[in-house]
């Protein structure tokens, strides 16, 4: 019986950290190894991280990448690694896997297909790889490809499957989260396993990075598309499934497609050479008679996995950046009860510090919904008025603005005087600015720049308004009670920014304005077609008219963490000075 072996690691790298990478990767080599895994498999770009971006450009970043790796090719005795990392040669460089075995580099593959859209710049680093090498381990044969690679019905995986006669497909990926997301993957996955008739394994990466999460989710599959192993989203794991190569040769015989396409894929003239490793020395050369059974782990409902991103996402970014506690406004409105909570999770009750920051506009009972939040949270709460500053502003303009009406600008003061506070408790004792804009603000510019936009990190930018409350509504189901006040969730929202004032005196029903952005947005819908979906015509004009006004404050803004397939950022990058206006 060819029974093998594999563990996945599902790792959180940290982009830069080649030391940090390196000894994680070769703990994870140590721990598959006492598992008797045959082979253990590692996120894309692995040891620099991944997206290195513009790191790349510098050679002594190449050469430290080099160093690591050896580093880790020393530590694999009796088991194949496969670990991507950054590689060169004296023509370009290359986004690679590593085989690596009993000491030594077997051979490397190189990414083909170098995504370059959405928040991908990969042609702007590497060189295409040529050829798509399968390894022979002493009769298991193997073909490695890297993330996007294995997205192309007709790819590499296939030509190692049909022309290379690969029963392993294995995949190093990075590939970021979006809402349900994971699912997407699967079903892909499970497609490659079954028209190429092999076990599919992929491994992802998990973590934050900047704008970006990973959720892990890493996944293997039988030849006949069934899910054998699924690693838990967003942690840390090793993953250990054994796999049949005997069941792949026995479905090909019953499956005869491969004889038609092989000719296909010698047609198209792709290069599969065979690359000689040795036999594997895991459980694959023992005799244990019975496969361990894996896990399949269980995924979170739909708003459950969103919820959990943002922690994941809010976490990283505070401690890969060298942050301990952050800082938050509280008005008593949802956004910064949303925020703060989510820190909260991410970070624990002791490393968030919620501030209310009254002015004459403040109601009552905003003070008591941001008291009862941070109570219920269980997080030190400050009070700084602001009226003082607001004061000494008014008078210091009094002169110059003689004659004029109280309007937005005295509004944006107040918003610039909490920015200011909050910096000031930043600088003092170092603790990150949360800011608390959510995208529904972002797109349509209803915030103050240098104002509530001030903040290092944004966890709501991509999270539409109707989002969070829903939100905010699921995180209350949670068996430590509600934390969100109902108050909090009920009211109607409001800047308190002058008497009386409410967010649908200048916007739409969030509702409305949540999907005509998502149309406009995320699916560059036209005006007209947004009208046919029966939105009013002149609201749509508005708001399309407020998202491209404020491409200049979305430039200005903090970073915060994707959720959605197209968020604010490198994923929509439109100009600032444009003259173009798409009309109903
Ligand atoms: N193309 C461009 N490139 C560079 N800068 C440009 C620009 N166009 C305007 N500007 C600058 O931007 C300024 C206007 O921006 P800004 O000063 O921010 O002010 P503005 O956008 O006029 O006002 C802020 C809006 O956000 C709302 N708000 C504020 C605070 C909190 C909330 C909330 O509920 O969360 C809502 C508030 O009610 C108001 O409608 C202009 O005076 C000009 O200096
Ligand atoms: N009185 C206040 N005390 C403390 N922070 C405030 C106060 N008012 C505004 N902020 C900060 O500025 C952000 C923008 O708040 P604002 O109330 O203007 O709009 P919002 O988008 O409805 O946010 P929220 O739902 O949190 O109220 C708040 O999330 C909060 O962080
Ligand atoms: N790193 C990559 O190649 C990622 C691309 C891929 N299609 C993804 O998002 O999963």
């Amino acid at each position: 019986m060819r029974r093998i072996r594999l563990a996945l690691a599902q790792l959180n790298m940290t982009v830069g950290d080649l030391e940090g990478n390196a000894k994680k990767i070769k703990a994870a080599i140590v721990r598959a190894r006492a598992q008797h895994a045959d082979v253990v498999l590692f996120p894309e770009l692995a040891v620099s991280g991944y997206p290195p971006e513009d790191l790349l450009l510098k050679p002594d970043f190449i050469d430290a990448n080099r160093r690591a790796l050896d580093d880790i090719r020393k530590e694999t005795d009796d088991i194949v690694a496969i670990v991507g990392f950054p590689s060169a040669d004296d023509y370009d460089i290359y986004n690679a896997a590593a085989v690596l075995q009993n000491g030594r580099l077997v051979g490397e593959y190189r990414k083909h297909y170098l995504p370059n859209y959405s928040v991908f710049d990969e042609n702007r680093y590497f060189g295409e790889g040529q050829e798509s090498p399968v390894f022979d381990f002493g009769g298991d044969i193997v073909g490695v490809s890297i993330c996007e690679d294995i997205w192309y019905p007709s790819g590499p995986p296939q030509w190692q499957a049909l022309a290379g006669g690969a029963e392993l497909l294995v995949n190093l990926s990075a590939s970021p989260y979006y809402r349900g997301k994971p699912h997407e993957r699967a079903r892909m996955l499970a497609t490659r396993a079954a028209d190429n008739v092999a076990v599919v394994a992929y491994c992802n990466l998990v973590g934050g990075q900047d704008e970006l999460v990973f959720d892990g989710g890493s996944m293997v599959f039988a030849p006949d598309g069934h899910m054998l192993a699924r690693a838990p989203l967003g942690e840390e794991t090793l993953l250990v499934v054994d796999v049949s190569l005997d069941e792949v040769f026995r479905k090909r015989l019953h499956d005869p497609r491969r004889r038609k396409d092989v000719e296909l894929a010698k047609h198209f003239g792709r290069i599969v050479p065979r690359l000689e490793g040795e036999p594997l020395r895991g459980v694959s050369a023992r005799e244990e008679t019975e496969p361990r059974e894996a896990l399949v782990a269980p995924y979170p409902d739909d708003l459950e996995e969103v919820y959990r991103m943002l922690v994941l996402g809010i976490r990283d970014y505070v401690h890969k950046n060298g942050f301990e506690k952050v800082v938050v406004g509280l008005s008593g409105g949802i956004d910064s009860a949303l925020t703060a909570t989510l820190a909260v999770d991410a970070l624990g009750p002791d490393n968030v510090v919620g501030v209310r920051m009254p002015s004459r506009f403040s109601s009552e009972g905003s003070l008591r919904d941001a008291e009862e939040l941070a109570v219920n949270l269980g997080i030190r709460l400050l009070t700084i008025s602001i009226e003082p500053p607001f004061e000494g502003y008014l008078e210091a303009l009094k002169e110059v603005f003689a004659g004029r009406e109280f309007d937005v600008t005295e509004e944006n003061i107040q918003a610039r005087i909490r920015g200011n506070y909050l910096m000031a408790l930043s600088n003092k004792f170092g603790w990150l600015v949360l800011s608390t804009g959510n995208k529904s603000e972002s797109a349509v510019g209803y915030a103050t720049l240098y104002g509530d936009m001030a903040g290092g990190f944004a966890p709501l930018k991509d999270v539409y308004k109707t989002l969070v409350y829903a939100l905010a509504t699921w995180r209350n189901t949670l068996p430590d009670g509600p934390v969100i006040p109902h108050n909090t969730i009920v009211k109607p929202p409001s800047a308190e920014l002058r008497p009386g004032q409410q967010d649908t005196d200048s916007l739409p029903p969030y509702e409305v304005l949540d999907a005509i952005l998502r149309l406009y947005i995320e699916e560059d819908y036209s005006p007209t077609d947004i009208v046919a979906q029966g939105f009013d015509p002149t609201t749509v004009e508005r708001v399309i008219r407020m998202v491209d006004r404020s491409e200049y404050k979305r430039r200005q803004a903090a970073p915060g963490v994707k959720i959605t397939p197209r968020a604010f950022g490198k994923d929509r990058r439109l100009p600032i000075t444009n003259r173009y206006r798409s009309r109903a």
